[in-house]
């Protein structure tokens, strides 16, 4: 069955008031090409835009499903949902100072998430433990069903090791 023939040429991921762009923020986003959410990632599969929200700090992101992303006829595959809610998590972690990888996350599929969707992921630091943080978060849509929430344990990184990490690219 095919999804679509043809991509949109402009999907709306803006957000209402009250946000910032993240992307400051974000180290990945800073070296040019990322899995998901640089400007050259997704194409058809996953198109993502994160953004702080004001009022207390955490990662909110409006991210669109394309034919790419497919897994079950017409849905996304539980894989591009759980990169994105391990992304969200890190990111939430990056946002709030803390320079971090994944350790460990995991992600309980509640809905189907058709494909087409604009949807809102949302993710926020639940604890924090020297430098093991405890993010979770969840993908939304508009109406407020929860497709699919993870919760996570993210490593701390020294600046010193990330910057290693990034010098050896160049
Ligand atoms: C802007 C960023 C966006 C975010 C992108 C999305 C996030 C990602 O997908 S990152 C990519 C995927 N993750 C990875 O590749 C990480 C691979 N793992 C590693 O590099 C290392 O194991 C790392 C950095 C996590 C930890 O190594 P290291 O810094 O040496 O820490 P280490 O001393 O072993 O462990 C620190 C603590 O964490 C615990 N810990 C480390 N790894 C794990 C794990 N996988 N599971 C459970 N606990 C762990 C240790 O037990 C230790 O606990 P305690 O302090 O209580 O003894």
């Amino acid at each position: 069955m095919a999804v679509t023939s043809s991509l949109p040429q402009d999907i709306d991921l803006s957000i209402g008031p009250g946000h910032r762009p993240a992307d400051e923020h974000l180290a990945h986003l800073k070296l040019g090409r990322s899995f998901l959410a640089g400007p050259h990632a997704g194409e058809d599969i996953i198109r993502l835009r994160w953004y702080v929200r004001e009022s207390d700090g955490a990662l909110v992101g409006r991210v669109w499903f394309g034919p790419g992303a497919q897994g079950p006829p017409g849905h996304a595959h539980g894989g591009s949902m759980a990169a994105v809610l391990d992304e969200a998590l890190g990111s939430s972690c990056w946002v709030a100072g803390h320079p971090v990888v994944a350790a460990e996350l995991t992600t309980s599929f509640r809905a189907m998430l058709p494909l087409g969707t604009v949807a809102t992921v949302e993710a926020w630091i639940e604890k924090a433990d020297g430098r093991k943080l405890y993010p979770k978060g969840h993908i939304l849509a508009d109406d407020g069903t929860v497709y699919a929430e993870a919760s996570g344990l993210f490593i701390e990184m020294t600046s010193e090791a990330f910057d290693a990490l990034a010098d050896r690219l160049e």
